[in-house]
This record gives C-alpha cells, structure tokens and sequence, in this order.
C-alpha cells in the first residue's frame, strides 16, 4: 500500500465516523430476517425490525449502523465477511461496525437491538410532538424555510450550524423551491441564509457517500444533479434576488452571475476556492464572470481563488449593492416590497428580454462546466483536498 493509499483509508474511515449521517442510507435497515430459531427474547426481535420499519423519524446513520451490527451479531454471530474496499464507504462503515463486536454473545447483541429500537420509538413519541419539527413536515422542507408574503417568495438555505453548506437533499429542496416559486403568485424570489454566513457551497461531505458503483458513479450522478440544480437558476422565469448576508463561498457564489440583482452585506465576502479544491468553476460563471469583471479579474477569483470583499464585488458588477450590515435587512426588504408591487407581467417579460438571448449559451455552458468537473471529482487533487477539509486540516 502507497503512503498515498494509506492516508486516503485513513481519510475515508475518519470523514465516514465524522458524517455518519452520509454513510448509510435508511433502506439499509430493511433487514432480512434469519430462518434461525431463537429462545425467549425472539419475538421481542421480530417486534422490535417491525418496529424500526414503522419509525417516522430517520434515526441517523450512528444509531443505523449500530442496528446493522447488532441485527448481524444476533443472527449471524461474529462478523467474519472480508473487510470492504477502501472507497466502498457504506459497506466498510457497516463492516467497522459489526466487527467492533467482536465476540459479543447473541442473545446480549439481541437484548441490545430491542432496547436500542425501545429507545427510539420513544423518543420518535415525544419529538413527534414538537411544533417546529412538524412545521418543518408540512413544508415538506428539512433544510429550507419558505415563505411567501407581499408579493416574495423567499428561500432562506437553513442549516446555519455548517454554515449554510449545500448538502445533496438540498440541491434538491432548492431546486423543488424554484420551481414552486415559478409558478405561484409571487412576483419576486429571493435566496438567501439563515446566520451568519449566506453559504458555504458545496457540502463537502457530499462525497463521502460512495453509492454501489463507484466514484465514477458518484461523479455521474453529482453532474447530473448539478446541471439540473444550475438549469433551475437559468431558466427561472421571475426577478431572482440574492440577498447575501454573509460570507458565500463556491457554488454560493458562481451562481450569483445567474441572479437579477444580487444585495449584499458589508460582511458578506466572495469566495471561489476551487484551484485549492482541486476543482473547475461551475455555476456557468466561467461565462458569466469574464462577462461581468472582465477575463483577467475573473481568472483572480476562478483560477486563484482571490476572495473578494462585498465592496470589491460590487466594483467588479458582481453585487449590485452593499449595505452596512447594521441596516441590511431593513433596507433590503423595505426595497424589494415596493418592487414587488410593480406589475408583474412587465417584470417577467423584462427579464425574458434582458436574459433570453443568452439562454441556450448558458445551459451550453452549464453542460461544459458538469462534464469538466466530473472529471475533476476523480481526481487525486479534489479527492485530498476534500479529504484535508474532512480530518479538519484545512480552512480555506
Ligand atoms: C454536487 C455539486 C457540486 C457543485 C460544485 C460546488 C463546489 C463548491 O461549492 S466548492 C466550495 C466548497 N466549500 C468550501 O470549500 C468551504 C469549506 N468550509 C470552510 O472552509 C470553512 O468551514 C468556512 C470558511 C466556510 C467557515 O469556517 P469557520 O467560520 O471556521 O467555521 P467552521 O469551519 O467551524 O464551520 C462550522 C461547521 O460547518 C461545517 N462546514 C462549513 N462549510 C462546509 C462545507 N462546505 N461542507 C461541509 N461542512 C461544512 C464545518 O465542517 C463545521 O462543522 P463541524 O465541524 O461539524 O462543526
């Protein structure tokens, strides 16, 4: 094994332990279950896999893999499978779990998995009660909160404990937003964040859950999803509005070229890290950037990573204007509920006429960008880059 080889096993197990939640998914716990007779406690057994079948709230992959390796040692005893290959994540994670067992008695692993699954379903009672978690339900968002009121629909990215990072259900929440906000009666959008950052791109944990087929699979499947999410923002009908509270970083930040009108708080910063991740732009801002800055300006921030403070992105045509952050969120909404009093139709068509010619350009690019980085994602530069962010070594 390469001193390469070695840090990425030892990268892969620490990011697969410091995200659980990306590591196993809750289909995984649809076990099977064994032929073999068992004394007192098996109805117990069976009672509890109905049970964690019925569970309405997804336990987190910790506790998930912790039902595997029990399910395991109550029927099959010891794990004793060969251990899984370094980049099949999920499988290793679930091995790790049931080896570390080791000769834990069946009937003990058993008693374990019933009291784990009694654990669970009370706590699932009393969380099912509280309000927030069920507004959250009904809106059917788990990181996203959306409203419409005066006329805007706004989208604030919700999950301000990583800073606003765009996990996968999210790419897909904001894209299930656009396209509600498309059609609804609002007459203007805005995207922004809830806390102190506005976003911080890309979930880089993202790529810790290795599906079946491989990174080449992953990497697929990453750039088919990108060029939807990206295709939501270029074909949005209606003023789309990014009122950028804080830092934003990566995907947070190319898909700004993609907006109406983008206000932004002296606190907030533009940040493109991709030459340090090993990464290509995306967000068609490998069109829109030049077209904005200028070539040589762009390159600074897509190539070099040059990180731009409010005020210097909004003299580079990126921000349309910055506010102290002190006045930020009063000036903001006072200006957009009197735009979005103005006639809508007249709006729409105006953004039709401002953006339509170069619609077709920009789903080109969009295209061009997906296939670049799905190369990019395999590489050895993007892959220890991820890695270095994942055991924490790196802050960009
Ligand atoms: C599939 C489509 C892909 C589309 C292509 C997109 C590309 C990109 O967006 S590239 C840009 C990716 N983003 C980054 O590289 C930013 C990485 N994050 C950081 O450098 C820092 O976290 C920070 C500068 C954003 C904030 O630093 P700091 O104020 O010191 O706060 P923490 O680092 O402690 O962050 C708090 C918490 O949030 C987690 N987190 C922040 N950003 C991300 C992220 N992008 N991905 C995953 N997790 C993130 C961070 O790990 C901390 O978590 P805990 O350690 O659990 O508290």
């Amino acid at each position: 094994m390469t001193e390469f080889s070695r840090r990425l096993v030892r990268r892969c197990w620490l990011s697969a332990v410091q995200n659980p939640l990306q590591v196993i998914s809750f289909p995984a716990l649809q076990l099977h279950v064994s032929g073999t007779a068992m004394r007192a406690s098996q109805e117990d057994f069976e009672n509890a896999m109905n049970q964690v079948k019925l569970l309405k709230k997804d336990p987190g992959n910790e506790v998930k893999l912790k039902l595997y390796a029990l399910y395991k040692q109550a029927t099959e005893g010891p794990c004793s499978i060969p251990k899984p290959g370094v980049f099949d994540l999920t499988n290793k994670a679930k091995w790790d779990a049931w080896n570390v067992l080791g000769n834990l008695p069946k009937e003990t692993a058993r008693q374990n998995y019933v009291d784990l699954v009694s654990s669970l379903t009370s706590s699932s009672k009393s969380s099912s009660q509280a309000k927030p978690g069920a507004d959250r339900e009904r809106q059917g968002y788990e990181n996203l909160v959306v409203t419409s009121e005066d006329g805007i629909t706004k989208i604030m990215l919700n999950r301000p404990i990583k800073k606003n990072a765009i996990s996968t259900q999210m790419y897909h929440e904001i894209m299930l937003a656009l396209k509600t906000a498309s059609k609804d009666d609002s007459t203007i959008t805005v995207l922004t964040g809830n806390g102190d950052y506005y976003c911080s791109g890309n979930d880089l944990t993202n790529f810790t859950d290795i599906p079946a087929g491989g990174v080449e699979e992953k990497a697929k499947n990453s750039a088919l999803m990108l060029r939807d999410f990206v295709g939501c923002f270029i074909d949005f009908p209606k003023p789309l509005i990014a009122v950028v509270n804080g830092p934003a970083v990566g995907i947070g930040v190319t898909t700004l070229g993609l907006f109406d009108v983008v206000y932004a708080s002296d606190k907030a910063t533009f940040h493109t890290p991709f030459g340090h991740l090993g990464l290509s732009p995306e967000g068609c801002s490998s069109y829109t950037f030049p077209k904005i800055m200028g070539p040589a300006k762009a390159a600074e921030m897509l190539i070099f990573g040059k990180k731009l403070t409010a005020r210097e992105a909004c003299a580079q045509g990126l921000v349309t204007e910055v506010f102290p952050d002190s006045i930020f969120q009063k000036e903001v909404w006072t200006r957009l509920k009197a735009y979005s009093k103005l006639p809508p139709n007249a709006m729409r068509v105006s953004k039709q006429v401002i953006r339509n010619t170069e619609k077709e350009k920009l789903h080109a690019v969009n295209a061009e960008e997906c296939r670049v980085l799905r190369e990019r994602w395999m590489s050895d530069e993007c892959i220890n880059a991820a890695m270095n962010f994942l055991s924490r070594r790196a802050k960009l």
